[in-house]
């Protein structure tokens, strides 16, 4: 297209006719034309600022360019060989950083493609960096979309970068020099610089909430962990202290999040968190929304301890495991006031009954910012070396079910635990301190102080932990009928907390209406098969007729531990 053409076409524009540009570009050219003034047969060079000026801008826009930089290298790495150069602007259109390929560098301070690079509308006319800062959205400005002539050879793709309150921060810029014609050459440069601006969002997201939760979202489970969509972060009482654009596009409905508490947009509060964390297998870690979708959650702990909780009364994470029981709340205040020790623990209970959990909250409201959680069945020494060997600095290893931990592991974890001084041990056992069966140095190793969580069966706040985890897991209306919650009330809940769980799960996808009633709950289990926690391995073998099988399956594991554990123990059938 000629200059003449172009020009004639922006005059069409400016007269209603449709010449089928995009509308954000025949919006951009009107503004040239009506608010800014400019002519469209101006062919006016780049704008550059001052050095001064431009030493001014880096330092405003410095937190900025530290949390592009890795994002950006990455990038210009995709894109090497290809020409493309990239530009980071701030909220004002000033190019505050700039990749591109040293054998261009004239070309490209001649085109504008450079540091101190002024690319705001009502300087530079219709451009990529411009048009992004008004419409806040990503565009892309392909040759004769720009306004100026002096620009229509390049193509600049950008997208907006969004501090985590919701403001424009920064805009990306992936430009080219010269192009193919047509625009959709650009869309695979689009895909690059959108997903670019939301890792930045994301790395900046995180630098500033050291000492907050971060709840990070995503609808596929395989990119939760490396490369999320979106992301919250989140004060102790559960109250939205920022988010990254992804988060404000998902929540759109909700209005305005900053400073809601969480519960209010997701199916969740702060004290679920801890089970969100990535000890926690990936498809396990789902977070219902609202609209009765779904998405997979990982949460993050503040890396700087919180105030201590003298004691679970006072609320925070720890207080949130039980409501009205006695014994729990006894095993609550013990645990906020352990928590911030270096004590080894052993945290045992039947299973199912919230022992993992305890561990993890406790590592939430500790010290240590390391976090490691071993199930200890069939773990072997390298496994166990190779868990720990990135450790520096203190860390919590959870150990689970200590009591399967294999003879030949014993050893290397005592002499582990001896070597890392700053690893604190909290185990978990479903059987009593006593019928550990472990070797006496890994013993006094690994329990400095107990604490032994009661069944549900006995628990007095099965009402408040039924609400708690119907609100979690169904729509908000959806409720129990006075027969089938006391139906639940009544039940024996060999399986604990998880098995409630599961039978709440089961009653929710089964339930036609809104209210849950006696048929939509499956059976319960045999509560013959239910083994007693504090229950010896000789009353458990003896009750078993000492049939191997019949106590493996009574303890929930295979055979070959329930033969170790006879072993350990010197225990041999009576006949
Ligand atoms: N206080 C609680 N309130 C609500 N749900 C809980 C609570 N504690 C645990 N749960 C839930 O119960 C289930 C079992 O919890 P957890 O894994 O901590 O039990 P456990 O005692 O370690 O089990 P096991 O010994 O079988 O490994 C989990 O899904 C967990 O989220």
């Amino acid at each position: 297209m000629t200059d003449r053409q172009h020009v004639k076409e922006i005059e069409q524009v400016l007269d209603g006719t449709q010449t089928g540009r995009d509308s954000f570009v025949s919006a951009s050219w009107r503004r040239c034309v009506e608010i800014y003034g400019m002519d469209p047969a101006r062919n006016e060079p780049a704008h550059i600022v001052t050095d001064a000026e431009l030493r001014d801008h880096r330092k405003q826009a410095e937190w900025m360019i530290g949390a592009a930089r890795s994002s950006l290298q990455s990038l210009f790495r995709q894109v090497a060989g290809q020409n493309y150069v990239l530009l980071l602007t701030d909220a004002k259109g000033v190019c505050v950083d700039f990749f591109g390929d040293d054998l261009f560098v004239n070309d490209l301070r001649g085109a504008g493609l450079y540091l101190g690079s002024n690319w705001s509308e009502e300087l530079a006319g219709t451009c990529g960096v411009g048009a992004c800062i008004v419409t806040q959205e990503p565009v892309t400005i392909h040759q004769d979309d720009h306004f100026g002539s002096a620009h229509v050879s390049l193509s600049c793709t950008a997208a907006p970068i969004f501090d985590s309150l919701g403001s424009l921060a920064a805009v990306l810029d992936i430009s080219l020099l010269r192009s193919p014609t047509p625009k959709r050459s650009q869309n695979l440069a689009m895909s690059l610089v959108t997903n670019a601006a939301r890792r930045v969002e994301m790395a900046n997201l995180m630098a500033e909430s050291r000492r907050d939760w971060v709840l990070r979202l995503s609808d596929s489970p395989e990119f939760l962990d490396v490369d999320p969509e979106a992301a919250v972060r989140l004060d102790g009482s559960g109250r939205v202290l920022g988010y990254t654009r992804g988060a404000r596009r998902l929540f759109m409905e909700e209005g305005n999040i900053l400073g809601r508490r969480i519960d209010e947009v997701l199916g969740l509060t702060i004290d679920d968190l801890p089970d969100l964390m990535r000890d926690r297998p990936t498809e396990d870690r789902i977070i219902e929304l609202r609209d009765g979708g779904a998405l997979f959650g990982h949460a993050i702990a503040p890396q700087a301890p919180r105030t201590a909780l003298r004691s679970s009364r006072q609320g925070g994470p720890l207080a949130g495991l039980a409501g009205d029981d006695p014994a729990m709340e006894q095993v609550l205040a013990r645990a906020a006031k352990l928590a911030r020790t270096g004590v080894p623990l052993l945290i045992s209970g039947e299973t199912g009954t919230g022992k993992a959990k305890l561990a993890r909250t406790m590592h939430m409201v500790g010290t240590a910012s390391g976090f490691l959680s071993l199930d200890c069945a069939g773990l072997s020494p390298a496994a166990l070396q190779q868990t720990c060997a990135g450790v520096n600095g203190p860390a919590t290893l959870v150990l689970r079910r200590i009591e399967d931990l294999p003879e030949d592991t014993a050893g290397a974890l005592a002499a582990l635990l001896d070597s890392h001084a700053s690893l604190r041990p909290l185990s978990t056992s479903c059987v009593a301190p006593g019928a550990l069966g472990l070797p006496r140095p890994l013993f006094h190793r690994l329990v400095g102080a107990t604490l032994s969580l009661p069944p549900l069966r006995q628990r007095q706040d099965m009402g408040a932990l039924l609400d708690r985890m119907l609100r979690r897991r169904a729509p908000d209306d959806m409720r129990l009928s006075p027969s089938a919650r006391a139906a639940l009330l009544g039940r024996q809940w060999p399986g604990n907390l998880r098995e409630l769980e599961q039978v709440l799960d089961v009653a929710i996808a089964l339930c036609e209406g809104r209210v849950i009633d006696l048929p939509d709950l499956p059976a319960p289990v045999d509560a013959g098969d239910a083994p007693a926690v504090e229950e010896s391995l000789e009353q458990v073998m003896e009750a078993c007729g000492w049939n191997m099988s019949f106590a493996a399956r009574r303890l929930g594991v295979n055979r070959s531990t329930i033969l170790r554990r006879l072993r350990r123990a010197g225990l041999q059938s009576p006949v």
